[in-house]
């Protein structure tokens, strides 16, 4: 089931949480809504549900307007943060409520039960309460319980936000997979870039109820549309004109506007002055597991971080000595990106 939306507003008073939003999604895919706390992520998901009503608009699924479908009448599962399962029903009832309400008959509910716990992987588990399952095993019966009834779409409202590091990454994985046996139409919500980044296959990036950019997370990291995107999606140094580095930089990389853009991986750290390189004191070195972050200041005013792998960072210590705060560095950019629009 393909879903489009065309052209859809959505106003609460005089607030505009979704602007004129147009957005295609292809049959079968996973499709993640990127975005900030309020640019109208969850609103967008709402009204594809058929939970909110767009001002204007129209949703398409497949060729179909069902804009002023009723929600019922959709046949879309939903996962949502905080999905209470019913407490007082055990996994295998909680799997199994919606098809019951729809008076399917036992043997079939019972099968279709136990095909679910077994891709949920929680068959052990059929006779618990929710109570006695961790966070990440509730939200797999929320999501078996969504696709319980078959439906054309799922939507999922940060489905891990509530779960800690270590549990959100497993779900990850899990959902990608379950996705790639299921193949049904998915879309989530999430404001957390590598979830998007590791889970979905497209990437739709949201602010201020506009979409800013959709493509594959390598298309949205490696050519952003915006300073918004760019800004957005990974680490980035938005450089003032007066910066010492965009001086630096050649003419095709500054923006009228002055402001530039350099991911943290694109300065080098060099080991001996060049012709071309830079001055930089060394105000703070970070060890994050695999990066290492190297706050760098060019001038009074002026700063920028550069993100070393482990393996490139040892390899500077093996040619300048033990890197330490106050050191003079010579550092060099290697790529940038300027925007007309600004962002500062
Ligand atoms: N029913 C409502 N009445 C009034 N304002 C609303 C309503 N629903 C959403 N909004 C506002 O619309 C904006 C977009 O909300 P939405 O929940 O879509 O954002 P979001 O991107 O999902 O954010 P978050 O990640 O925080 O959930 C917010 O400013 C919110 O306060």
């Amino acid at each position: 089931m393909g879903i489009s939306v065309r052209g859809v507003t959505k106003q609460f008073g005089s607030f505009v949480a979704l602007d004129n939003v147009s957005l295609d999604v292809n049959s079968g895919s996973l499709v993640a809504l990127l975005g900030p706390s309020g640019s109208g992520k969850t609103t967008l998901l709402r009204v594809i549900a058929g939970l909110e009503e767009p001002d204007t608009g129209t949703v398409y699924f497949d060729e179909t307007d069902t804009t002023r479908v009723p929600i019922r009448q959709r046949n879309v599962g939903f996962v949502f943060q905080h999905y209470a399962l019913f407490k007082h029903m055990t996994i295998r009832e909680n799997i199994g409520f919606g098809l019951s309400i729809r008076k399917r008959p036992k043997a079939e509910i019972n099968e279709r039960v136990n095909e679910l716990l077994k891709l949920i992987q929680l068959e052990g588990l059929a006779g618990r309460y929710p109570a006695q399952l961790s966070g990440g095993q509730r939200q797999r019966v929320a999501l078996a319980r969504a696709l319980a009834a078959e439906p054309q779409v799922l939507l999922l409202d940060e489905p891990f936000g509530a779960l800690d590091a270590k549990v959100r990454k497993e779900l990850r994985d899990w959902l990608r997979r379950l996705h790639d046996q299921m193949h049904v139409t998915s879309i989530f919500v999430t404001h957390d870039q590598e979830e998007a980044m590791e889970v979905a296959d497209q990437i739709v990036v949201v602010n201020k109820g506009r979409i800013e950019q959709v493509g594959s997370a390598q298309e949205i990291y490696n050519t952003p549309a915006t300073p918004f995107v760019m800004s957005f999606v990974g680490p980035v140094n938005v450089l003032k004109p007066n910066n010492p580095l965009v001086k630096h930089l050649p003419p095709q990389h500054t923006s009228e506007k002055g402001e530039v853009f350099i991911r943290p991986h694109d300065v080098v750290i060099l080991p001996h002055q060049e012709s071309d390189s830079l001055p930089a004191e060394v105000n703070r070195i970070t060890h994050l597991g695999w990066d290492i972050v190297i706050d760098l200041s060019l001038d009074s005013e002026n700063a920028v971080a550069v993100h070393l792998t482990r393996e490139d960072f040892r390899q500077l210590e093996g040619q300048l000595g033990e890197l330490e705060v106050g050191q003079q560095v010579n550092i060099r950019p290697r790529e940038a990106r300027a925007f007309a629009q600004s962002v500062i």
